[in-house]
């Protein structure tokens, strides 16, 4: 089996919960709520802060120049067109970024993981984080892929920026990345590996359970 197969396996409960949830359900059939879908859209803009910096992060890490190309690509993306339909989508649905929404508790504890993974220095502590982020929008979101060209764009393009074969792409290196470097790691950052995975994966699920609530405060 390969290791990210292994890795999923042990989070199986919350990769369900996470990927087949009535966020993204309602936000497939275009019936989510405009304001929760603002509301998401700005918590998911500060993960992104987040996750463009550990994404980094990775490539400073990677362990050749090959290695490290196809996440400075996909940095590229993310940095551009993700960037700019958050900032039209955002204004669409009649909010703003500037002054960025505080963060939900859910997102504080999101970007301290991601922070963590960062710092750590851990080429395999980074991957762990980046491959539950992108391999589980690609698991949600490649079911409704044939329904995002008649929605409006702020469902849409959400869809399409994390379906298709350019994004199974992305996941397909980042697992390549996880999966090579998981062999040459002693038990020990074997386990730490696996508890990173596991705890990425339930604030996949509890980030989206918030978004279904609208962010309540605590
Ligand atoms: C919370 C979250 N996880 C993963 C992704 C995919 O990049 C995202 N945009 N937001």
């Amino acid at each position: 089996m390969r290791p990210t197969d292994h890795l999923r396996a042990l989070a199986a409960d919350d990769w369900q919960a996470a990927t087949r949830h009535p966020f993204t359900d309602a936000l497939a059939d275009g019936t989510l709520p405009a304001d929760r879908m603002l509301a998401y859209l700005q918590q998911d803009h500060l993960f992104i802060d987040g996750f463009v910096r550990l994404l980094a992060s990775a490539i400073a890490n990677a362990p050749s120049l090959p290695d490290a190309i196809p996440a400075a690509q996909f940095l590229g993306l993310i940095s551009g067109p993700e960037n700019t339909y958050f900032l039209r989508a955002i204004d669409a649905l009649g909010g703003t970024c500037e002054p960025p929404a505080p963060a939900a508790p859910i997102t504080a504890e999101f970007q301290a993981l991601m922070a963590q993974a960062a710092r750590s220095g851990r080429y395999e502590q980074m991957l762990a984080v980046l491959v539950v982020a992108e391999w589980s929008y690609l698991d949600w979101a490649t079911p409704h892929a044939d329904k995002a060209a008649d929605l409006p764009f702020w469902f849409g393009e959400w869809i399409t920026l994390h379906s298709g074969e350019g994004f199974e792409g992305v996941v397909a290196y980042l697992r390549s990345q996880l999966d090579s470097a998981w062999h040459t790691l002693d038990d020990d950052a074997k386990h730490a590996v696996e508890t990173t995975f596991r705890h990425a994966v339930t604030l996949e699920r509890r980030f989206f359970d918030a978004a279904q609530s609208g962010f309540p405060s605590p």
